[in-house]
């Protein structure tokens, strides 16, 4: 989530550009039936054209209205909405994607969280501020010993602030993150 996310004020936010959303999609390159995680799914900005690359989605999102409303945009498309704190997200027994934007304060939890031992990720794309990104890139982030093993970290495509509504006050980019 770009600037302070819920420090702005509860649940403030900023979400993505459809069209942006889309173009993040389609260079994360998901394939029809690969099953994707879209964590803070908002009201569905990169659920959706997950959902026309063919992919079975699960779109975690805290916000209780959000979630519903997630749940009533997808009742026919192949989504599963949790309502969970993306802090303490359970990873899929299978192998799976990440394409998320997701809130700014928990980056570095989530992060963890997909690169830990036993994770079956296998590549994400994460909207994430521009330094956080900045610092993963470079190994200066916690584990890099371990992970930097077993995946590697670029960065991908860079957001103009006018990508989200309202444009936050921190540069944004994709942190792609790739399994060996
Ligand atoms: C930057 S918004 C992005 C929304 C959507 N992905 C988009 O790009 O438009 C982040 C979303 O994460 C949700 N959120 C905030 N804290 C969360 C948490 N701890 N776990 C899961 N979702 C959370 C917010 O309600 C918000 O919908």
């Amino acid at each position: 989530m770009p600037a302070s996310g819920q420090a702005r004020g509860a649940w403030g936010w900023h979400p993505l550009d459809s069209r942006w959303a889309q173009r993040i999609v389609d260079a994360a390159g998901v394939k029809p039936g690969e099953l994707v995680l879209d964590v803070g799914a908002g009201l569905g900005a990169l659920t959706a054209p997950l959902v026309r690359a063919g992919a079975k989605v699960v779109a975690v999102e805290l916000h209780p209205g959000r979630a519903e409303k997630l749940r009533r945009r997808f009742t026919d498309a192949p989504v599963t909405v949790v309502r969970a704190d993306a802090a303490d997200l359970r990873l899929p027994a299978r192998p799976f994607r990440v394409v998320s934007s997701p809130p700014y304060g928990i980056s570095t939890a989530l992060l963890k969280r997909l690169l830990m031992p036993g994770s079956r990720l296998v590549s994400a794309d994460l909207v994430l501020q521009r330094q956080v990104v900045n610092r993963w890139i470079e190994h200066q982030a916690p584990g890099a010993n371990r992970w930097s093993r077993y995946y590697d970290l670029s960065i991908g495509i860079r957001l103009p602030r006018k990508a989200f509504t309202p444009p936050p006050h921190v540069d944004s980019a994709v942190l792609h993150i790739q399994r060996r």
